[in-house]
């Protein structure tokens, strides 16, 4: 089975307008409101091509109710943590034609009491299932909480996916992820380091995989991605031809899209190809991506 955890998942309140004009009045020409959150886009799209996952994590307030509601109706299963206090965050991402504006929720703390839980349901996991830590964490928890997950289930024969930034990211790869995927603004970001080349980005894509990582996927918006796999293999891929709609969600869906790959063939090839043309559909959609969306663009990649 795989599971994934959304520790802060989030209402996305996507909003479209002709200008954006901070400090006046704005009023919106389109709206949308998306449950959402690393680990359930992932859960997600997962599900919309073909494979069952369990959403784990926190939810808490109406807004955790909405997010749970459009989770089932994707037909994706779910065993959250519901906490006693606050509400699930609200994202709002404002949209314009020259540019993205976000303005994301912090989410409510999460008790030492609902730790444990989490950590009880972690510990039933047993040997060829996956889990996909997805997302950032609230502000009451420290940034280990990721590498904590990870020493607990050390040996067990867990695959782990790591999707997430800076010192949460690099505090597991001792624990050697089989997968992460940070963004090239990430990647750069956690050496300190300007990327100015595909030589450099595989440069430090090797060293996350020096530091433990088995698999290193980095995603660069619209100039594709590059795996530099735990064979040795690197491989670049440019996007398919389409009109940007919604980056929101991108990067999930690249990840459910190389598992999807990964657990159909066992060829990182073959994954690295659907995480790129998954993480397009999306791209090119106001929602997540399906399946026919993601094969008819896979068509032009390979
Ligand atoms: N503007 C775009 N045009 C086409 N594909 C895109 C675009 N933005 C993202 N994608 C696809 O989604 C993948 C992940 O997007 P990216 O923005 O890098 O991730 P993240 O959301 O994690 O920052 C990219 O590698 C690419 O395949
Ligand atoms: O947990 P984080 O890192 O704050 O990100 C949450 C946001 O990321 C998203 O999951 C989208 O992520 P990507 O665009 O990177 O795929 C939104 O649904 C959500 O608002």
């Amino acid at each position: 089975m795989i599971y994934t955890v959304t520790f802060n998942p989030a209402i996305d309140y996507i909003v479209r307008m002709d200008k954006f004009v901070a400090g006046a009045t704005n009023r919106v020409n389109y709206e949308q409101v998306l449950g959402g959150g690393k680990g359930i886009n992932v859960s997600i799209v997962l599900k919309n091509l073909g494979l069952d996952s369990t959403a784990l994590g926190f939810i808490s307030g109406f807004t955790g109710k909405e997010i749970i509601r459009q989770l089932h109706g994707f037909g994706c299963q779910s065993d959250f943590i519901e906490l006693p206090n606050g509400f699930s965050r609200i994202n709002v991402k404002i949209k314009t034609a020259e540019q993205e504006t976000e303005v994301n929720g912090q989410g409510p703390d999460i008790p030492q009491e609902a730790i444990d839980e989490l950590f009880a349901k972690l510990d039933k996991l047993t040997a060829g299932d996956t889990l996909v830590l997805a997302g950032s964490i609230p502000k009451s928890l420290p940034d280990d909480i990721y590498e904590k997950i990870m020493a607990k289930l050390e040996n067990r024969g867990i695959n782990i996916v790591v999707d997430a930034t800076k010192n949460l990211l690099l505090n597991v790869l001792k624990y050697h992820p089989f997968l992460i995927k940070p963004n090239n603004h990430e990647l750069a970001e956690m050496f300190n380091v300007t990327l100015n080349s595909h030589d450099d980005i595989i440069f430090y894509a090797k060293k996350l995989q020096e530091l433990g990582a088995k698999n290193v996927l980095i995603s660069m918006g619209k100039d594709g991605a590059i795996l530099v796999d735990q064979n040795g293999s690197t491989i670049h891929s440019p996007v398919p031809k389409g009109k940007l709609v919604n980056s929101i969600g991108a990067g999930d869906s690249m990840v459910a899209g190389f598992l999807t790959g990964y657990y159909e063939t066992g060829d990182f090839k073959r994954a690295f190809y659907m995480g790129v043309a998954t993480g397009s559909a999306s791209a090119f959609s106001e929602n997540l991506a399906t399946r026919p969306e993601v094969e008819a663009l896979l068509k032009t990649l390979i």
